[in-house]
């Protein structure tokens, strides 16, 4: 059997604040090739953020009648708090029309779609350090200091998974990191 070496799917994970967002959006403004899953969430949306473009925000009812459906990929509630989850349709009509199909998720949720999809390609998106991770959660100013607390708490726990994916990437330069991760996917810089 041949395995492509640009799988249609590729899964982008790595802890809270070390960039995932900024590089999917990088990638969503400067590589129209790629399709950008938007997934499902329960949490409010962030200032700025759109209904369809970031996340379809979502009642708690209307998520949980999404997942009952077999409507999800996969799902997880992250960081103890908010449900998140990938709508299955769109992303199979994606790769039916021949996308490359990008999905920044978490780590239960990586972990999902390694068990129904094990050909996606899963790349690790890891900090220059660990103070640059605080730097970011706390600069970002999204969170309570409660809520950072937690969400480095859970950061500690996506480090030490690392090994599980295919490939790291860390995330020292917005546009340097974005561009790598398109390689993998099979598009280049030029292609933009
Ligand atoms: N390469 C970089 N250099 C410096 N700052 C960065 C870089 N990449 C992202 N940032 C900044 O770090 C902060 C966190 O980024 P972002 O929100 O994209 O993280 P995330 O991984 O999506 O976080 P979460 O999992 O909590 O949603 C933002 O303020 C962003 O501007
Ligand atoms: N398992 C999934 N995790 C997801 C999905 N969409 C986003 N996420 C992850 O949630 C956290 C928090 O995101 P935030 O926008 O509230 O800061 C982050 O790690 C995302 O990658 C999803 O569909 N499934």
């Amino acid at each position: 059997m041949t395995v492509s070496p640009h799988p249609a799917v590729t899964v982008l994970a790595g802890p809270t604040a070390v960039g995932k967002g900024t590089i999917s959006t990088y990638i969503r403004d400067n590589y129209p090739q790629v399709w950008l899953s938007v997934s499902a969430t329960t949490r409010n949306p962030r200032p700025g953020e759109a209904d369809g473009v970031h996340y379809f925000f979502v009642g708690p009812e209307k998520f949980g009648e999404l997942v009952q459906d077999g409507e999800m990929l996969e799902w997880a509630i992250v960081h103890g708090q908010n449900s998140y989850g990938t709508i299955r349709s769109k992303v199979e009509e994606a790769v039916a029309a021949g996308k490359r199909v990008l999905l920044e998720i978490d780590l239960q949720g990586a972990r999902q779609v390694k068990e129904n999809l094990p050909e996606a390609k899963f790349v690790f998106l890891a900090p220059p350090s660990w103070d640059e991770l605080v730097r970011r959660l706390v600069g970002r100013g999204t969170e309570a200091p409660e809520e950072q607390q937690r969400r480095l708490e859970t950061a500690k726990l996506e480090l030490a998974a690392e090994s599980e994916f295919d490939v790291t990437i860390v995330n020292d330069d917005i546009s340097r990191a974005s561009d790598e991760l398109v390689t993998l996917m099979g598009l280049t810089p030029n292609d933009r």
